[in-house]
């Protein structure tokens, strides 16, 4: 059967740390073509923008963003005109409206979207979500700190608008959060803390429940040490589930439980494949409907500049 020819737009650090050794992995895909405005990618045809690689590039099936989100919604836009199928890195878009959007053009284009919310993928989680289908569940919190200086070293267009400060890796968190609990989550109150310099949060404590008011609080920090700290614990009547290291451990009352041995991208590449294959779409709102309605509701605090 013939690879997937591949287009890649952005090569930056997620594209270079992750998806590229995830698609050299994966034999049903092969990466021909790179659009990006920076460093070129080593082994396959440059192009400065999208639309020199669609009109002067060899022939691509399908298109992986990894640019920052602003701005991605003309791009992925682009490549669906062209008759593509799309991975979307996450966040999708740099608003609700515009990811609503690309649903809707990946349905009426009949080709292939995955909104790639890859923390989804982390081999703790569906371990995690068989074990909570059964058991009654009391509260969760959830603990999504790092180094921004670490993993967006210089990248200003996290501080920017349409940037999501600290929801650029919160939203990993929600993104875990919403594929566990079963019923729909609402943002009860936020607090944003946004350093004088930037327009995006550098931390956030959240709020939020469920329509059985289960009690769900979330803290995010940009700005923690060297060591991460991914954590998501929810106990239940039956016991405490924890997830550890971004959902790469699972442990259930202490007890370190067994887990996938796939990484995260590669799991991605693969379902990004069974969807071409299916003709089908996955390509979830929710992550990002928490992170606008945590913009909307929550207090803002000034706190002191943030300097790269
Ligand atoms: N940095 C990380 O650890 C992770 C980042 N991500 C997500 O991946 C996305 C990208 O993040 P990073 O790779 O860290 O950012 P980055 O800033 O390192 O890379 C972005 C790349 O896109 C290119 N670019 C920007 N606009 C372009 C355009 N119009 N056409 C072609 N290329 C363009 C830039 O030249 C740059 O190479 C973000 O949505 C982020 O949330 C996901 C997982 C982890
Ligand atoms: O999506 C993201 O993941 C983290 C980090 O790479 C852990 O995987 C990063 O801050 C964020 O963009």
């Amino acid at each position: 059967m013939q690879p997937i020819r591949l287009g890649l737009v952005g090569y930056g650090k997620i594209a270079q740390d992750q998806h590229v050794p995830a698609i050299h992995a994966n034999p049903a895909f092969q990466l021909v073509a790179v659009a990006t405005q920076g460093q070129p990618c080593a082994g396959v045809e440059n192009f400065r923008s999208l639309g020199e690689l669609l009109e002067n590039g060899p022939q691509v099936d399908a298109i992986a963003f990894c640019t920052p989100p602003q701005g991605r919604f003309a791009l992925v836009q682009q490549a669906l005109a062209a008759g593509k199928h799309v991975l979307v890195e996450k966040p999708p878009c740099a608003t609700l409206g515009e990811a609503m959007a690309l649903v809707e053009q990946v349905r009426e284009q009949g080709v292939s979207g995955l909104f790639a919310w890859h923390s989804r993928y982390a081999p703790g989680i569906e371990a995690a979500r068989d074990w909570l289908a059964s058991r009654t569940l009391q509260s969760v919190q959830i603990d999504w700190k790092e180094d921004v200086r670490k993993w967006h070293p210089g990248q200003a267009w996290i501080w920017q608008p349409g940037g999501l400060g600290v929801f650029d890796p919160g939203i990993n968190a929600l993104s875990i959060a919403t594929h566990l609990l079963a019923l729909p989550l609402f943002v009860e109150s936020a607090e944003l803390r946004v350093p004088d310099n930037c327009q995006s949060p550098i931390a956030a404590s959240i709020k939020m429940a469920d329509a059985r008011h289960l009690d769900i609080r979330a803290e995010f920090d940009f700005d923690h040490g060297h060591d991460e700290l991914w954590s998501i614990e929810i106990r239940c009547a039956e016991g405490v589930l924890r997830l550890d290291n971004g959902g790469a451990l699972l442990s259930i009352d202490g007890v370190r439980q067994a887990v996938s041995e796939e990484g995260e991208y590669a799991a991605v590449y693969r379902h990004f494949q069974q969807l071409i294959n299916d003709k089908t779409s996955d390509m979830d709102l929710q992550p990002l409907r928490l992170v606008a309605d945590s913009f909307f509701v929550g207090s803002r605090a000034a706190v002191e500049p943030f300097y790269d």
